[in-house]
Order: structure tokens, then sequence, then C-alpha cells
């Protein structure tokens, strides 16, 4: 469609508004079509065990959409829109809740970026810390949780990162999808879900330093096994901790890790890289 001559517009106001309203049914028309294909998706368990929740999947048809767009509508218009359209079938798909801390209410960063990221109607369930809304994601009561990005001036109890351990929890998307390129990401879902490589992705990699591993070293030994990082964070306390955001998607079995002097390390997730605003 977008390659056909757009026909000019009508010059009047009345024929304006018919106009609109038969792209309204038209819209109206394709969006019951795609929920029955997602219905018939679910319903004929074409996924198999496959999860319900795709975030790569997901970032790829955004990707694409911001690619074609063109005219007069903004860019977070368009993945507002279809936030909402990919919640709306995932809604269909079963339940589908998600966790977050209840640090301060809806105001909270994670709640903020929850909301916008799975849409106004998505059910959200508050936990008292982060640590609790990974648990719920860990025992199947919710299908992921938002939590705050790391920093590391936090205490340790909001320190979710640092305390990731039950077995399948992976970081799966950095919220939100929109944002400037040299920007940090201010929250991460988790689930239990392998990720799928996107072609443009970012992985957040768990470090236990060595006392000689400062933060400049860290720095320097991910940069030359090929991973620089985009952010690096280390504490102390309660014990010492790194964690670096690094360009790339990275498998369980990534051989560039195996070599890594560091007394342990995991990937906690992999995930697509957030598009730029403009
Ligand atoms: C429809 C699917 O399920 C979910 C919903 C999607 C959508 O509405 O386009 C995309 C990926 C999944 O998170 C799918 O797997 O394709």
């Amino acid at each position: 469609m977008p390659d056909q001559p757009t026909p000019p517009p009508p010059t009047d106001l009345a024929s304006l508004r018919v106009e609109i309203d038969r792209i309204d049914d038209a819209l109206h028309d394709l969006l019951m079509r795609r929920s029955d294909l997602v219905a018939h998706m679910a319903s004929a368990r074409l996924k198999g065990g496959a999860p319900t929740f795709r975030p790569g999947r997901e970032a790829l048809i955004l990707r694409r959409l911001l690619q074609r767009n063109r005219g007069a509508m903004a860019r977070a218009a368009i993945v507002r829109l279809w936030r909402e359209i990919i919640a709306a079938s995932l809604a269909q798909q079963g339940r589908f809740t998600i966790a977050v801390p209840d640090a301060g209410g809806a105001d909270c960063v994670a709640s903020r970026m929850a909301r916008a990221h799975f849409g106004l109607l998505t059910p959200l369930k508050a936990y008292p810390t982060p640590f609790r809304a990974l648990a719920s994601v860990a025992g199947g009561e919710t299908a992921v949780a938002v939590l705050p990005a790391p920093d590391e001036a936090e205490q340790p109890e909001p320190a979710w990162w640092m305390r990731m351990e039950a077995p399948g929890l992976r970081v799966v998307a950095a919220l939100p999808f929109l944002a400037p390129p040299d920007a940090r990401p201010q929250a991460y879902a988790v689930a239990t879900l392998v990720p799928e490589p996107t072609g443009r992705d970012r992985s957040l990699l768990r470090i236990e330093p060595g006392p000689e591993h400062t933060r400049p070293r860290i720095a320097a030994i991910l940069e030359a096994a090929g991973l620089p990082p985009r952010w690096l964070i280390r504490r102390e306390s309660p014990s010492p901790m790194a964690l670096a955001e690094v360009p790339g998607y990275l498998p369980d079995d990534e051989p560039r890790l195996s070599a890594l002097p560091f007394p342990r390390l995991q990937i906690l997730g992999t995930y697509a890289e957030p598009e730029p605003e403009e």
C-alpha cells in the first residue's frame, strides 16, 4: 500500500471525516483479522511448548514498522500503538501478569516501564521487593518481572541482579524500546524463556571478580575478548560483584566467555537493542 500513489485528500472538512471513518473501519477490520490469527495460533497450540511471550519477535516487528514509517506519525506513536496491539494478543493467549516491585507505587520506574511496554490493560502485580517479584516469575505465578535498571549506589535489597539465581530466569528485554542511542535502559524484563537473536542485541554479564579485577581491569578484559562494555558497575557488598552490558547476542555456551579469567561469570540475559527515538 505505501508504494501506491496516495489520492489527494478531499478539501472540505465533512469529506475528510468520511475518509477518516473509512480508514478506521479498514484498520479495525485488519485488527480483527490479526486477532483471529492469534486466536488460531493459541487454540491450535501451534506454538507447541514454546513460550507465548517472544520478546525477540516483538522487537523485530517494531523495528520493521519503524523502518518503513513515513509521514507525520511519530515513531513513539507507532511503538505505543503496536505495544498495545501486541499486549492485546498476549492477553488473548492466556494469563499474562507482570510482577513489579512495590517501591513507591504506580510512579516507580518499573511500574511506568511495565505499563509503557506491556500496555494499559495488562495486569501488574506488586511485590514488596524485586527479589520477590523474581521469585513469582520463577514459580510461574507471573509471566514477567519488570525491575529497575541496576545502579551502583542502590542498597543491597533492591540489587536484584546480585541475587538472580533461580534456574531458567533470564533478562529478556531492556526498556524502554525507544531510547536515545547512548542512554542506559531504565528497566529490564525478566522471564523464564530463552531469548531469540534479533540481529542487533545486547547482553548482561554478571562477574564475580578476583581482588585484582578493578573496574577498569574488568572493562579491559571484556574489551580484549571482543565484548566492550557499554556500561559496567562493580559493587563490594554484600560480596564483590560486577555487572556489564555488552554488545551482541550471547547464548549460554558463548565460546568467548570460557577463556575469561574471572572466578565466576554468568550471562544474566540477552535482548534486542533499543531503537532510536528519532
Ligand atoms: C502472536 C505471537 O505471540 C506474541 C504476540 C506477538 C504479536 O502480537 O505479534 C508477537 C510475539 C509474541 O510475544 C507470536 O508468537 O507470534
